[in-house]
């Protein structure tokens, strides 16, 4: 396996770098002294235009690929708006995986998602709980896209020896997070949420569902770091869980997110809102047996995401 960490000037493509995750890779790589990133934003380089992608690899022949570009929301966006969850996560990775192939890079990890994995998967999930029961309704489309991303990198490694890896994130959060009312995931819309509530002095703030799901969440931090090390330990057919190994039920998130935003008023729950899945704690022992382990804990996490949302988001 070639080494992704001796050759600091290598040309490395991060698609997606303006986003939670990409932004991410992005402030890890300068950290670790990579010179030669290639970037470019949506306007710039739309990933859906295949014969523009195309163009793209052609001219800039990146020698690694770092897929972070999607399609993504929270449960409602994934319910509200299956076509564009299906159609431009196929689009976006069909075109950087075959480009990438064709213009021979010499690796690239494709990032998909913990909703992979089937609606009742034993807990925690192994890698291997793939394709093996249905999926969460809520966001299947999304996952379905997800899941044609893993067999494609499969695929593309069997037919002609290709590294192309598979990392699975469980649910993250961080700076340059989507602070979206209705779009975004749980934490970032509650943070925002109750900061407004602190803000005008609300009685109450609204949470969706039951309260009782369980979610397992990873600081985007920790998933960068995870990224660089697959990109020189791993490499395999077979997809890797990334997880912090620690879940709560979104009861305790919201207390938690209230608790670290100062808001004193109470809780309602929308029981009209979807729960979602019930549980998706995944085990993530494979990455942990190659040497990797999380860093931030969700209180130090959520302090500093509120810190960011302050200096950054706010109006
Ligand atoms: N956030 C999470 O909790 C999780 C994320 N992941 C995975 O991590 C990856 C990154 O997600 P995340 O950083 O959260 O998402 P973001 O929405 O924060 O970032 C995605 C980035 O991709 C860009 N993008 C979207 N469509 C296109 C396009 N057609 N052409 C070019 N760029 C495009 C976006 O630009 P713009 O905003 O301008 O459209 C944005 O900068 C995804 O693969 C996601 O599935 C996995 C598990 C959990
Ligand atoms: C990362 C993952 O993200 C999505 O799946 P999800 O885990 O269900 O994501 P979520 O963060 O939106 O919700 C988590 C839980 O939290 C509850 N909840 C309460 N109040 C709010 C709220 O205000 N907003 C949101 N979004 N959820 C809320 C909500 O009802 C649910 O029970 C996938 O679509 C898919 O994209 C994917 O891979």
């Amino acid at each position: 396996m070639e080494s992704f960490m001796s050759d600091k000037s290598a040309k490395i493509f991060v698609a997606g770098h303006k986003g939670l995750v990409g932004s991410a890779i992005v402030r890890k790589l300068h950290q670790n002294g990579f010179t030669n990133l290639l970037l470019r934003s949506h306007s710039e380089l739309d990933l859906t235009r295949q014969s523009e992608v195309e163009s793209f690899f052609a001219k800039e022949k990146p020698q690694f690929v770092i897929l972070a570009a999607a399609k993504v929301g929270g449960i409602h966006a994934n319910n509200t708006y299956p076509a564009d969850f299906i159609s431009i996560n196929l689009q976006i990775q069909t075109n950087v995986i075959h480009s990438s192939y064709i213009n021979g890079v010499k690796k690239i990890l494709f990032l998909g998602s913990s909703c992979i994995y089937p609606k009742f998967a034993p807990q925690p999930i192994l890698e291997n709980a793939l394709l093996t029961g249905p999926l969460e309704p809520t966001n299947e489309w999304y996952a379905i896209a997800k899941i044609a991303g893993i067999k494609m990198c499969q695929a593309y490694r069997l037919q002609y020896n290709w590294d192309a890896i598979s990392g699975m994130p469980t649910n993250l959060y961080g700076p340059n997070d989507n602070f979206h009312p209705e779009n975004s995931h749980v934490l970032p819309a509650l943070m925002r949420r109750f900061h407004e509530a602190k803000v005008e002095n609300a009685k109450e703030v609204v949470v969706w569902g039951s309260g009782s799901p369980l979610r397992e969440f990873l600081h985007v931090d920790d998933l960068a770091d995870a990224v660089i090390f697959m990109m020189e330990k791993y490499s395999g057919l077979e997809h890797v869980n990334v997880g912090s190994g620690i879940e709560v039920t979104i009861k305790e998130l919201a207390e938690l997110v209230k608790e670290v935003v100062g808001f004193e008023g109470e809780l309602v729950w929308d029981s009209t809102k979807p729960d979602g899945t019930p549980r998706k704690l995944m085990d993530s022992s494979k990455l942990a047996a190659l040497g990797w382990v999380p860093k931030v804990s969700l209180r130090d996490g959520l302090v500093d995401t509120y810190k960011w949302y302050l200096e950054n988001v706010k109006q």
